[in-house]
This record gives C-alpha cells, structure tokens and sequence, in this order.
C-alpha cells in the first residue's frame, strides 16, 4: 500500500482485520449461512425461540443428587460479581453439600459464524485469565474446552456433564438464534440423561419479552419503549436490580479429589488459532482496554466522579494519571450536554466491559442511584446527565429486545422487509441467490477482493476527514464514539451504496465491545432497514456533521494527522489542491451526486 509520507501512522491504523491464514483454513471447512431467507425469517419470528427455551427450562427434571453443580460461562458473562447464573449455582451447590464446577468452551466455528474478531476474543481471553486465578482462591475450577465442531457442542457439554455425575447445569441465557436453539437442544439432551439445566436473564437491566406495547406486542420504537422500560423498572427497583451474591468457595477436598482436581489444571490459552492479534496490535489493546471487574469499576467511577479530558481522545490507557478529585462537573453529570464532542472522554467508554459482561449494566444504574443520594428511584429522564446515561443503558436493552422478540435481524435479514430489495453496489453474498458455492468465503470483505471504495472505508481512506477520523479511530482504538459510527455507517450504506451487513461485519471483526444485538441495530439505523431508523431520505450531509461533532477539529486532527495544519471549513472539507498537497485522498464519491441515487433506491427497492 502506498503511503505519503506525512501519513505517520502506526501499521495497525492502516491494516484492516483480514482474514487469517488458519481462519481461511477454518472457513474453507465450514461456510456458516449468514443470510436467510425472508420466509426462514418470518417463520422463526412466528415463533422466537427464546419462548422455547423458557418452556423447556421450566419443563426440565428436578433430579435428587448428583456429584457436583456445573456453572457454564460465555462470552458475554465474563465476571464473577452480579453474575445470576454462578450465584444459583452456588447457593444450590452450597445447599446440596457439592463443589461447584466453572465451564468456558471455546468455540472457534461459532467466533467464524459470528463474525467475532481477535480483538474481542484476545478481551475475553484476558478476563478469563483473571477470573480463573480469583475462581481458583475460591477453590472453584474454571475448566477450559475447546471445541471445533458446533452442531455437537450440546452432546459435548452433555458427556462433560455426565463425566462429573452433574445434578444440574446453569448458565446465563445468550439471545442470539444460534445460541437460543443451541441451548433449547442441551435441555432436551440435559433432561433425557437426568441433569436438569436452568438458563437464567442476566444480561439487560429489565429482562427482554417483559416490556410491551397495550397490544402485548413488542415496541418497535425506541421512545414509548423507554417510557414503558422505565416504569417498569421504577415499579420493583429491587428486583430488576439487586446484587447477586458472589459465588462461596468450595471445600478443601475439591483440590484433592480424583474427580475433580484436574479440571484446574487446563490453563486460559494465550490465543485462538485463525483469531490472532499481531504484537503491536496486542500492545495497544492491553493498555486501551484493561482487563478485569476491578477496572470496569474503576471506569466506571471516573465517568461519575471526575471531569472529561482532552488527554483521554485516542488509544491511552483509560485510568492514566491515577484518580483525580471529584469534580462536580464530572462527565456523567455533563453527559446531557457533552455527550457529543468526541475531543474529549465525555461518554464512559464501558462498551467493551458491558459487552463482554465485565461489568453488569445492573451495577451501572445502582451507581446512579447512590450518586443520587441513594435515590431509591432510577433516574432515566431527559433532563439530567444521569437520566440520559441511563437512556443509553436502555438503548441496549431495547436492541436486545429486539433480537428476542424479531429474531430475523440476527439471521442477516431487514427489520423492514421491504427494503430486502434495495440495489447495493456491494452486497454480503447469502448462498440463497443462486450464488455458487464458497459464497461465504468469496465473500468481499476481509479476503482482500475488497472492491476498492470499501477498501478505502475500511482503512479511512475515502477522502471525506470525518469519515476516515472514525475508521481510523476504529482501526487503532478497536472503537469509536458512537455520532462516528452513526456516521462512518451512513457513509458506507447512502453515499457508497454497500449493503449494511458488509460494514456490520467489519464492525464486529474489529470493534473490542463488538455486540450482535447493538451493532446490528447502529448499522440497520443507520441503513433505514432496523426498527426506529433514520428515515431513508434523511441522509448525514457528512461535512455539515462533521462540523457539529468536531466543531475545532481537534478529533479529525488525532486520527487524520496529514490534515494537522488545517483549520475550518478546510479541515472538514479540504480542496483538491490542499488535499493533493498535503496527500490526502480526494473524496471517492462526491456526497452532492451521490445523494440522489440513494433517494431513488430507497424510495424504489429493485431499481438500480
Ligand atoms: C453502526 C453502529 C454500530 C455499533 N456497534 C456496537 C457494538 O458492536 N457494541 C456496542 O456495545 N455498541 C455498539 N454501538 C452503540 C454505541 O455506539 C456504543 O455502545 C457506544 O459508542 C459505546 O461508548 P460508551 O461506552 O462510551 O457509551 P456511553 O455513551 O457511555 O453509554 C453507556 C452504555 O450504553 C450503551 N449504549 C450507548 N449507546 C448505545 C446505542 N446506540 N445502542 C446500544 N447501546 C448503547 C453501551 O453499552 C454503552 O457502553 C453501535 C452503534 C452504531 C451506530
């Protein structure tokens, strides 16, 4: 790649994931289906399986002894405070007089399907190195699987189950269809080997399903959605809120038993095979993005005690010169105002601790509640910092929601159909068009067939400083203030006309918070395809948001460091010759002509 030479940049910033020779490998032998058809979709939305897994959770076997208690830890529960299913699985450890087992399986087919990225998983490899070491002083194992062929992962936690003569089995519920139908088929197996399996709501602050429409449908629209969420909430404070407890430690013998002591042997592995982080890359994550449940309180309490700074904009280590005094202008406090300027750390920067379940979204609100005075309310209006924090908090929840009750946005398909048919200039192959085999692995993103225009987005090249400061943001940062990736997403979706799921499936391989349910939910907001979107003819005039979002330029001038020199309009909008001076790109399409194909499509899906 040809670099000027004013382009500084570490090699990271310019070197978008791409796939990895023994992820290749991996792909070449399983092509998961991302896109189904819209008939699959509408019929698993008729009957969403997470009403399945319920049922079957109730319906499971209550057996009288057993061995030992199993607590089965994903991707998304990664702590062992406020943790649901550890905590059941405790007390019914502690009451049946047996040790209490940890489980984590890796599941590299599954990372493929999901489009996970290293980052992601190098985050969750971190966090587990820790929690094994704080499980282990609790005389708790946290026993290490990997295991490579999906479909049979159910029958495999089965037979590990039955090795250790398991009475039950509890995790916390995972919302995805995959994981969803997964652990509908582990209850069956659970209960025909007598083991009974219980799958409890950790993850949302109001667990989804429960928060509907007078119809007794789910909300489509964010608003009345939150009104509704609120009261709820408001209604049994204690019981959507309150802490679990932390898991007891086992006996003494547990360390010394036959059956049991050779499961805290299997150590965290450094990396996955196919799903490697380089050094530098691996360098930047590790100070970024610290890992463990200390830290994300840590986070936490800095984005409610102190103030926003210029010194936190770009890849610094977020606790950086230690605790400052508290400071009634603390960037929760501000967060209704300042929410928006990227130059500084005005939002919490929890995403990635949120997403990996380091931190509960359950100790966020109570933190807002004991920053109140011990408010026994929870603030979640528009008119205070704190209120709008926890609107935030509820944005998660909503896309979650949406997940359960319209399962179909996570089998690649539109929450409005009716924009199935909008012509892309680039689109994520489905295998359902007639498209030849290997259509997964000829698909264009990450392979290096990029069409050059997606090529250009990826690595914040395209021309447009607002734009190419986001990407490039999300290329050294493994994330992005959330304005830029509403806007880096329309850019990709209106003004390059590419289908949504490409740069959703860029998102989720380079983001560290990389989450199913809000990624989807930014990216079909941002294509008019989601629930509550963007309307289709309201297209981000990226020049003018660049000038409400970085009004001094100062977070254009970080990432897009050729453009340092510029100030004003000729920052946001450089002419050919200063760009040409300065080498940087030309805009790769021109927002003015382009705008108008995008009304056309949307406004006549099918029509080029
Ligand atoms: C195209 C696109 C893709 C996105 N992909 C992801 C993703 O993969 N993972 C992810 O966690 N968020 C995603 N978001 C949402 C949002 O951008 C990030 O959650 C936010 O930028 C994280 O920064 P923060 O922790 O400082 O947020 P804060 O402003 O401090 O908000 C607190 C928390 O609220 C939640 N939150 C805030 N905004 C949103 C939102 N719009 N939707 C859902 N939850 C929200 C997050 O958990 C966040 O940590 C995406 C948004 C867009 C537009």
């Amino acid at each position: 790649m040809a670099l000027s030479r004013s382009f500084k940049m570490s090699k990271r910033s310019l070197s978008p994931s791409s796939a990895h020779p023994s992820q290749k490998r991996l792909k070449s032998s399983f092509m998961p289906n991302k896109v189904a058809t819209a008939e699959a979709a509408t019929k698993v939305d008729q009957d969403p399986p997470l009403f399945k897994l319920l049922y079957a959770v109730q319906n499971a076997v209550k057996p009288k002894q057993g061995k030992s208690v199993v607590y089965w830890m994903r991707m998304a529960d990664l702590r062992i405070s406020d943790n649901r299913a550890l905590s059941q699985a405790s007390t019914e450890a502690k009451k049946e007089g047996v040790p209490l087992i940890a489980l984590f399986i890796i599941s590299p087919q599954d990372f493929l399907a999901h489009d996970r990225g290293a980052r992601r998983i190098d985050f969750t490899l971190r966090n587990l190195t820790m929690i094994k070491e704080s499980l282990s002083k609790l005389r708790i194992p946290l026993h290490i699987i990997t295991h490579d062929v999906r479909k049979t992962l159910p029958s495999g936690v089965i037979s590990f189950l039955k090795d250790l003569s398991c009475k039950s089995l509890h995790a916390n519920i995972e919302y995805e269809v995959d994981e969803l139908r997964r652990d509908i088929k582990v209850c069956e197996l659970a209960k025909s080997s007598g083991i009974s399996a219980t799958f409890v709501h950790d993850k949302c602050i109001v667990e989804p399903g429960l928060v509907k429409t007078k119809e007794n449908k789910a909300y489509a629209v964010y608003s009345p959605y939150q009104r509704n969420w609120l009261a709820t909430l408001n209604d049994d404070v204690a019981h959507f809120l309150d802490e679990s407890p932390k898991p007891n430690p086992n006996s003494e013998d547990v360390c010394k038993s036959k059956e049991f002591s050779h499961l805290f042997e299997t150590p965290v592995p450094k990396s996955i095979p196919g799903f490697e982080l380089d050094d530098e890359d691996r360098k930047t994550m590790e100070t970024v993005w610290p890992t463990g449940e200390d830290v994300a309180f840590e986070i936490l309490d800095q984005f409610l005690q102190t103030k926003a700074r210029t010194s936190q904009m770009g890849a610094v280590d977020p606790l950086a010169n230690g605790a400052q005094n508290s400071d009634k202008a603390s960037r929760i406090t501000k967060y209704k105002v300042d929410r928006d300027d990227a130059s500084r750390n005005t939002t919490s920067r929890l995403s990635p601790y949120l997403a990996a379940g380091v931190i509960s979204s359950r100790a966020c609100v109570r933190a807002t509640m004991k920053l109140q005075n011990n408010s026994d309310k929870v603030d979640g209006g528009k008119d205070t910092g704190i209120g709008r924090w926890v609107q935030e908090l509820a944005w998660r929840d909503f896309y979650i929601n949406i997940l359960v009750s319209f399962p179909r946005v996570s089998m690649g398909r539109p929450y409005l159909e009716k924009y199935a048919n909008v012509v892309w200039e680039l689109h994520r192959e489905d295998g359902n068009k007639g498209a030849k085999e290997g259509a997964y692995d000829s698909d264009p993103v990450g392979d290096g067939k990029d069409n050059e225009a997606l090529k250009k987005w990826k690595e914040g090249r395209t021309g447009v400083p607002v734009v190419d400061a986001a990407m490039r943001c999300v290329n050294q940062m493994g994330w992005v203030h959330n304005r830029f990736r509403m806007i880096a997403a329309m850019f990709l979706t209106k003004d390059l006309m590419m289908d949504w799921r490409v740069g959703e499936k860029y998102f989720m391989q380079n983001l560290i918070d990389g989450d199913l349910a809000s990624n989807n939910g930014g990216w079909q907001w941002s294509a008019s395809t989601g629930v509550d979107p963007a309307p289709y003819f309201r297209i981000f005039n990226p020049y003018s948001q660049s000038k409400k979002v970085d009004p001094a330029g100062d977070f254009i001038r970080q990432f897009v460091p050729e453009l340092a020199k510029l100030r004003g309009d000729d920052l946001h909008d450089p002419s050919e010759s200063t760009a040409d001076k300065l080498g940087y790109p030309r805009p790769v399409v021109r927002h003015h002509e382009v705008r108008d194909r995008a009304l056309r499509r949307f406004k006549n899906p099918g029509e080029k």
